[in-house]
């Protein structure tokens, strides 16, 4: 978007920057076919299952870029907040944190953990666009890598909806796998309004806030890449 890119243009307010973001909720993967196919209770369990053991490599890889965000960042105090973020993927010993909650609720739909584990049910398309994320936060600014992380803004809102859906039109899924859920909606707004916190206190020329309001907008369509990918649903194996 190089037509954004004019840093000697004003500002914007901190109202005005948080109002640009949020806007980015349009782009967000609420909206996909297959997230709407998912909430209306029509996918299949061969489908239910691909989501599953897919997102799981997003899940694995959450706390890798959060430690690269840390390795980016001088800033004492904003390390000691966000080091709290690996801890609730990782957890502290075994049986915690969300990836083994995630493997619960691959249990839950019928996915062994091995087999999640041993990624053989990964999408060449979904790595690809997971990669693309760490990558992005190895190498970008760490003040960007926080607003890519950003779209947890809008991600209560979603899992709220995909709770009550597949509660209500998925009942071969045993209901303990949703508790990454559960757990999610106390963490995520949390973390969100102190990522947001942080990209209104550090983006203040014009430029810097440009480089936020588009790192938002790249995580929302790696996440839309990541569905496009398994609504397509090619693997090596069923290729
Ligand atoms: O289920 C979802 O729709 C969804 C979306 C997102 C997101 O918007 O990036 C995250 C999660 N879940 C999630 O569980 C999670 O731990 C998470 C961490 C992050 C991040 O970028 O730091 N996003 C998300």
């Amino acid at each position: 978007m190089p037509e954004l890119m004019q840093s000697e243009q004003k500002a914007w307010t901190q109202a005005e920057l948080e109002a640009v973001l949020r806007s980015q909720h349009q782009r967000y993967h609420h909206l996909h076919p297959f997230h709407v196919r998912m909430n209306h209770g029509d996918l299949t369990p061969q489908e239910v299952r691909r989501w599953v053991a897919n997102r799981f490599y997003y899940q694995k890889s959450i706390p890798l870029k959060d430690a690269a965000i840390l390795s980016n960042c001088p800033i004492l105090e904003v390390r000691r907040q966000w080091i709290d973020r690996i801890i609730d993927h990782d957890g502290r010993s075994q049986g915690e944190g969300g990836i083994e909650a995630w493997l619960k609720l691959g249990e839950a739909v019928g996915l062994s953990p091995q087999e999640l584990l041993d990624e053989q049910h990964v999408i060449p398309g979904v790595r690809f666009a997971v990669d693309a994320y760490v990558n992005f936060c190895r190498t970008r600014p760490w003040i960007e890598a926080v607003a890519a992380s950003l779209t947890e803004l809008f991600g209560p809102d979603a899992i709220r909806v995909r709770l009550v859906a597949l509660e209500q039109h998925y009942p071969w899924i045993d209901p303990t796998g949703f508790d990454y859920f559960r757990k999610r909606l106390e963490q995520a707004p949390r973390d969100a309004r102190y990522a947001l916190d942080l990209v209104l206190k550090y983006c203040r020329s014009r430029e810097s806030q440009e480089r936020a309001v588009q790192a938002l907008a790249f995580k929302c369509d790696l996440l839309w890449s990541q569905l496009e990918a398994i609504e397509r649903g090619e693997t090596r194996l069923n290729r």
